[in-house]
């Protein structure tokens, strides 16, 4: 083995993109210390919030990168943080760095479920995440998670979010009754986004994941022109009838200009409790096929579990996601697809350097 440097390490590892912006590392700051005793090397790597999903494999990356450039040596990454990059906002008072449509293109594949666990799972990982049902027609987050109560007004005349643990959460059930119906029209429907949207106390949040309402494309165009649109997550089941729906929905996005990050197949078998086998009620791989037929990314799946339907019920969604790594572990892999799917955008369109500090 040669001589281990610090110019060798860091020359291994400094263009390696920053999952966030797409910039290499070594020009963002983010490679904030590296020591070299023998053949270990030790480096103390900035990451923010945003990336908080993929960061043991950012860290895994770097190391072999070192491993690479250097055969023999031993490299351990050390994530510390790093919050240089300000949150990107689309409208006056947003400080949200990427907005998330979850959308599917029928009704009762579980799209609230998967929004809900998804921004659950993001959180868990370490990102500041909210969530915004804008599901006006069928409003189900509140139930997912138990939440009720109005959201209060501020003196400045903003709308305070309830909160599912530290997870602001925004919802038209909560501002009409269980039982009513919600009749809408097309600008009333508009002007209610907007302003869940704008004038909501976010906060600064790394994530906002929203559910959206199924099938139309009205709400995708509303938001698409009120913030920039990170990306969407379409979901469906893995019947024909859904997966059919599914392809309008990604065309809905495809029109709208928003990115798709990939198709999330629910009810991906059944494991039975009973005996251990897995049943493929609604059949099973028909999402993985139809997204490469589409191609788009294929982000995972999530077997059908009789656990998250009772939590969903009983509005312990948050609680099992929370203290269940069995049952959350299907969604944390299609959290951490999702983050490096946007990383992989960024790689290929780099944030401008410009960006002021927070
Ligand atoms: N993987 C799963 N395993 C078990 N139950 C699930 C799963 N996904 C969703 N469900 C249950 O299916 C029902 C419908 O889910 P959900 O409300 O998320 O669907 P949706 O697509 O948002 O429906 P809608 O369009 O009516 O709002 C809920 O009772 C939920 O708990």
């Amino acid at each position: 083995m040669s001589e281990l440097s610090i110019e060798t390490v860091r020359a291994a590892i400094e263009s390696h993109p920053d999952p966030e912006t797409g910039r290499p590392m070594g020009k963002t700051g983010q490679i904030v210390e590296v020591t070299v005793d023998g053949k270990n090397a030790h480096i103390k790597l900035g990451l923010s919030s945003h990336s908080a999903a993929i960061a043991d494999e950012v860290a895994a990356m770097l190391e072999s990168k070192v491993v690479a450039a250097s055969p023999g040596a031993n490299a351990k990454v050390e994530v510390v943080p790093h919050h240089r990059i300000a949150p990107r906002s689309g409208q006056a008072g947003l400080k949200i760095k990427s907005v998330i449509l979850v959308g599917s293109g029928k009704g009762g594949v579980g799209k609230s479920t998967v929004a809900a666990s998804l921004a659950l799972s993001l959180q868990q990982f370490g990102s500041r995440v909210g969530l915004m049902d804008a599901d006006v027609y069928g409003p189900s987050v509140p139930q997912l998670l138990g939440l009720e109560g109005r959201p209060a007004i501020t003196e400045a005349k903003r709308i305070e979010p309830i909160r599912c643990g530290d997870m602001p959460v925004m919802s038209m059930g909560f501002l009409v009754e269980r039982d009513q119906a919600v009749i809408w029209r097309g600008p009333m429907l508009h002007g209610s986004i907007n302003q869940f949207l704008g004038e909501t106390e976010w906060g600064e949040l790394d994530y906002l994941i929203i559910d959206m309402p199924p099938g139309t494309g009205d709400v995708a165009l509303t938001l698409s022109q009120a913030v920039p649109i990170a990306g969407s997550v379409v979901v469906c089941t893995p019947q024909e009838v859904a997966l059919l729906d599914a392809i309008k929905a990604i065309s809905m996005f495809r029109k709208v200009n928003i990115p798709i990050l990939g198709m999330v197949e629910n009810m991906s078998g059944f494991l039975c409790p009973d005996n251990g086998k897995t049943y493929d009620i609604f059949g099973r791989g028909g999402a993985r096929a139809k997204a490469e037929e589409l191609d788009v990314p294929f982000l995972g799946g999530l077997p059908i579990d009789i656990g998250l339907r009772i939590a969903g019920d009983e509005g312990r969604l948050a609680e099992v996601m929370a203290n269940d790594e069995q049952a959350r572990a299907p969604m944390d892999k299609i959290a951490r697809a999702v983050v490096r799917n946007l990383a992989s955008k960024a790689a290929a369109a780099p944030a401008k350097p410009s960006l002021p500090t927070l």
